[in-house]
C-alpha cells in the first residue's frame, strides 16, 4: 500500500524565462512533518502555492490523496482545497470577526449547520488552548494567540494536509516555541501531515521529521532530518544553512588550533550522532575504557524532531586507532578539526 499523502513529480514552474522550481520530485508520507528550507528566492513560496493548488506547475504532477492537482478541473479543485489547511506568517485573520467568527468562516463556506459549527468551534478553541477567547477580537490578542486562531481555522474542516508558510517568523522566540509545540502535538494527536516552509534551521531541527532543501529552484537535499543533519558531506549551500545551528569552537580555542599533531597535543574532534547512540555517555566511557581525558568544548545533546541527537566538539588527550574505531562505531559523522596544546 502506498502510504504517501503527497507526491511531487518532476515539477517545474517558471516566471519570465526563469525557473522558480526546476524539476522537483519528492514524496510526503502520512503523518510526516516536512520542513522546506532555502535562502530567499530559492522557490519555497512557489512550491507552497503549487502544493496548495493556488498555482499550477508548468510541467510535472502534484498528487494529493490520489488526486492529481495538475490535471483536476477547477470545479473539483475547490473540494480538494478543503483537504488542505493553510497557516500564514501574518495570520490573515479578519479584524471584523471575533475569534470564533474567524474559525467559523471555513465551516460556513463548507455549509455546516449552525449548531454543529458551534460545537466544532469549541473543540478547535480547546485544541489550540484558547477556550476562553472565542468572543474576543483579533486586535485584543497577542501574536502567538493570533497564530493559534490561524491554526484552529486551518484545522476547521479536518484537513489531510496542513501547509504552514513561515508560521513562526513573525513571533518572538518563546512564542515560536509554543507554536511549534502546538504543531507537533497536533501532528502527534491527529496524525496530521504538515509541510512547513521556513528560512530558519532551528525550526527544522525542532519539528521537521523530514527535510527538503531548495536552492535556486532546485532540490539539493531530501531525506530524514536526522540523516541530513548527521551526515558529513554537504554542498556549500546546505553547509551554510546547517552551520546556523551547529556548535562552534570558542574563538580562544580556535586561535590555538593547528592542523598537524605535535607531541603531547590533544585532538579536537567534531562528532554527530543520532538515535540511541546520542544518549550514550560517550565522554565518560572514553575516560573509563581508554583512560582518555575527554572535555566537551562546544555543543552537546539535543533533540531533532523529538529524537535524541548529539552534535559536539570534544578535546581528547589521546586519539589512537582503538579510540577512533570506538567513536566510528557510534558516530557516522566524525571529523578531526585539529590539535591544541595539552595545557589548554
Ligand atoms: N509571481 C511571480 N512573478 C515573477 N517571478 C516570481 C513570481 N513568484 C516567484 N517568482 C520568482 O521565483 C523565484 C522564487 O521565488 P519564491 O518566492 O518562490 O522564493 P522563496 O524561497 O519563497 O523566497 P523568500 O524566502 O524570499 O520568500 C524568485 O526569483 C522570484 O523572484
Amino acid at each position: 500500500m502506498d502510504v504517501s499523502l503527497v507526491q511531487v513529480r518532476n515539477v517545474s514552474r517558471g516566471f519570465g524565462g526563469q525557473l522558480a522550481l526546476d524539476d522537483i520530485s519528492f514524496t510526503v508520507a502520512r503523518g510526516e512533518i516536512l520542513g522546506v528550507i532555502g535562502r530567499s528566492g530559492a522557490g519555497k513560496s512557489s512550491l507552497l502555492r503549487c502544493l496548495g493548488a493556488l498555482d499550477r506547475p508548468d510541467t510535472g504532477h502534484i498528487v494529493i490523496e490520489g488526486h492529481d492537482l495538475t490535471t483536476l478541473p477547477q470545479s473539483r479543485l475547490v473540494g480538494l482545497r478543503r483537504r488542505i489547511g493553510f497557516v500564514f506568517q501574518h495570520f490573515n485573520l479578519l479584524g471584523s470577526r471575533t475569534v470564533a467568527g474567524n474559525i467559523s468562516l471555513p465551516l460556513e463556506i463548507a455549509g455546516m449547520p449552525r449548531a454543529q459549527r458551534r460545537e466544532r468551534i469549541a473543540e478547535l478553541l480547546s485544541l489550540v488552548g484558547l477556550s476562553d477567547h472565542g468572543h474576543k477580537w483579533p486586535a485584543q490578542l497577542s501574536g502567538g494567540q493570533k497564530q493559534r486562531v490561524g491554526i484552529a481555522r486551518a484545522l476547521a474542516n479536518a484537513p489531510a494536509l496542513l501547509l504552514c508558510d513561515e508560521a513562526t517568523s513573525a513571533l518572538d522566540p518563546e512564542t515560536t516555541t509554543s507554536i511549534l509545540d502546538l504543531l507537533a502535538r497536533i501532528n502527534r494527536e491527529l496524525g496530521l501531515t504538515i509541510i512547513m516552509i521556513t528560512h530558519e534551521m532551528d525550526v527544522i531541527r525542532r519539528i521537521a521529521t523530514h527535510l527538503v532543501i531548495l536552492d535556486h529552484g532546485r532540490m539539493i537535499e531530501n531525506g530524514r532530518t536526522l540523516d541530513i543533519l548527521g551526515a558529513d558531506t554537504h554542498s556549500p549551500v546546505t553547509q551554510a544553512l546547517l552551520s546556523e545551528t551547529q556548535p562552534r569552537l570558542p574563538p580562544a580555542i580556535r586561535a590555538k588550533l593547528v592542523e598537524t599533531p605535535v607531541p603531547g597535543a590533544h585532538a579536537v574532534i567534531r562528532l554527530r550522532m543520532g538515535g540511541m547512540a546520542a544518549d550514550q555517555p560517550v565522554l565518560s566511557t572514553l575516560g573509563r575504557r581508554f583512560g582518555v581525558d575527554a572535555i566537551m568544548l562546544a555543543g552537546g545533546t539535543s533533540e531533532i524532531a523529538g529524537q535524541p541527537f548529539a552534535d559536539m566538539i570534544v578535546c581528547l588527550s589521546d586519539y589512537s586507532a582503538e579510540i577512533q574505531d570506538f567513536l566510528h562505531g557510534l558516530a557516522p559523522s566524525l571529523k578531526v578539526l585539529g590539535y591544541v596544546p595539552a595545557d589548554l
